[in-house]
C-alpha cells in the first residue's frame, strides 16, 4: 500500500488533504510540527485539532518538536532582516527549511516513508521532455500559494503531493462538511502564523528589537517627521507616517545605518529593475542568456512582464529583473517569482535597491 505523511496544522485544508488521501487508499500518517516557542496558543490549538482529525480518520498522529529550527530559520532571520531595513518573507523560507525538508527527512528516517503531502494550493507535474518537476499555480487562482513554494528543490518536489491544487477552495469546505470533519467550520487563518500569534508584526518584532525613534526624511534629506523605529516600516507604506503633505507620501527607503525612514511621492516609489539573489530554478535549468517571463513581486500583486537576466557565469544564483513597466513597492527581502503562464520558472529574494539619497 502507498504510504504518505500528511502535514497537519489543525486547519481545514490539511484535514481534507489527509481525508482525501485516506479515501484514495493511502496509508496516511499525520504529522504536526511544533513551531513556536513561548507564545504557542495557536500551536497548541492546532496540535489538538490535528490530533482530533487523526482520531476521526483512525490514523496515527505524531508531533515533532521543531522549535529550534523555526527559531533559527524564521525568528532570527526576521529579526536580523528587519533590523537591517529589509522586509523578509518568512513563508517561503519556512516551507523550504522548516516544513518540507525536515518533514521529508523525519518521514524517511522514522517511518521509511518517502512521500509527504500538505494542504497547499499548488500543483506539481513532470516535464516529460526534461524530467524536471514543475510547480504550477493552483486551479483556484485566488488561493494559489506557488509564490511561497518557489524555493523547493527538485528533490523535495519529487516527494510531495498537493491534492488540493486541483480543487477550488469551496470544494474543500464542501468535502470537509460532507465527511463530517471536526475542522469543517474552522475559520481561515487570515495572516502569517506569527501575526496571528502576536497580533501584529510590530508587536512580534518589538520583543526582539528595541524601537529607536528617528527622522523621516525626503530624498533631499529634509526632516518631515519622526518615526518609531525603522523596523516598523516597509517599502511602499503610506499609512501611519503621521506626515501632512500636499501629495500622498510613501516609504521609498529604509536606512537602518542612519536610523532614517525615507519618503517620497508615488513616482519615486517605482523601480524599473532590481536584482535578485539566492535564485532557485524550478521548471528549467539555470539559463545563461536572458529569458522573458511574468514576475510576481508580492504575494497579492499581479504577475507582470519582465526580462530575467542571469548575472553569474552559470546563470544560477543571481539575476537582474528588468520590468516592462516600472513597478511600485519593489521590496528588498520579499520574493520575486517568475512564471511562464501557470508554471513557476524560478524565484529568489529581492536585494537591497540602490539607496535613495537622503
Ligand atoms: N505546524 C504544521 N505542521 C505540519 N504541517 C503544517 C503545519 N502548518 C502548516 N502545515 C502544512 O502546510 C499547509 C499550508 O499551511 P498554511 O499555513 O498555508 O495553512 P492553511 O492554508 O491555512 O492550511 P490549513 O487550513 O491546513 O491550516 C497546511 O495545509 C499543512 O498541510
Amino acid at each position: 500500500m502507498n504510504k504518505v505523511v500528511v502535514g497537519l496544522s489543525g486547519g481545514v485544508d490539511s484535514s481534507v488533504t489527509a481525508a482525501i488521501l485516506h479515501q484514495q487508499g493511502y496509508e496516511v500518517v499525520g504529522m504536526t510540527l511544533w513551531l513556536m516557542k513561548g507564545k504557542g496558543q495557536c500551536c497548541s490549538e492546532g496540535m489538538v485539532d490535528a490530533a482530533r482529525i487523526c482520531e476521526q480518520l483512525e490514523i496515527p498522529h505524531h508531533i515533532v518538536d521543531i522549535r529550534d529550527t523555526f527559531q533559527t530559520y524564521i525568528i532570527d532571520y526576521l529579526v536580523s532582516g528587519y533590523s537591517a531595513g529589509i522586509t523578509p518573507l518568512p513563508c517561503s523560507q519556512c516551507n523550504k527549511a522548516v516544513k518540507f525538508g525536515p518533514m521529508l527527512q523525519y518521514a524517511r528516517e522514522n517511518f521509511g516513508i518517502d512521500r509527504i503531502a500538505t494542504g497547499h494550493y499548488a500543483r506539481i507535474t513532470v516535464d516529460e521532455a526534461t524530467g524536471r518537476y514543475q510547480l504550477r499555480r493552483a486551479v483556484d487562482r485566488s488561493k494559489d500559494q506557488t509564490y511561497f513554494l518557489y524555493d523547493l528543490s527538485q528533490e523535495i518536489l519529487a516527494g510531495v503531493l498537493f491534492p488540493l491544487g486541483e480543487h477550488p477552495k469551496t470544494e474543500t469546505r464542501r468535502l470537509a462538511a460532507e465527511l463530517g470533519l471536526y475542522t469543517a467550520e474552522k475559520p481561515e487563518s487570515q495572516d502569517l502564523c506569527l501575526i496571528e500569534a502576536h497580533g501584529s508584526m510590530q508587536k512580534f518584532l518589538d520583543q526582539y528589537i528595541t524601537p529607536q525613534k528617528g527622522d523621516i526624511v525626503d530624498q533631499a534629506g529634509r526632516v518631515l517627521g519622526q518615526h518609531e523605529g525603522v523596523h516598523h516600516y516597509t517599502i511602499g507604506q503610506r499609512k501611519g507616517l503621521g506626515i501632512a503633505a500636499a501629495q500622498p507620501l510613501y516609504v521609498i527607503g529604509l536606512d537602518a545605518g542612519r536610523n532614517r525612514v525615507i519618503v517620497g511621492e508615488r513616482t519615486e516609489a517605482q523601480h524599473a529593475e532590481c536584482t535578485v539573489q539566492r535564485v532557485n530554478w524550478v521548471a528549467i535549468a539555470a539559463p545563461t542568456t536572458p529569458i522573458r517571463a511574468e514576475v510576481q513581486i508580492r504575494y497579492r500583486s499581479p504577475a507582470v512582464p519582465v526580462t530575467v537576466i542571469p548575472l553569474d557565469q552559470d546563470g544560477s544564483d543571481r539575476v537582474k529583473l528588468v520590468f516592462d513597466e516600472p513597478q511600485f513597492s519593489v521590496t528588498p527581502g520579499q520574493a520575486a517569482v517568475w512564471y511562464d503562464g501557470d508554471v513557476v520558472l524560478g524565484g529568489g529574494i529581492i536585494e537591497p535597491l540602490e539607496a535613495p539619497t537622503s
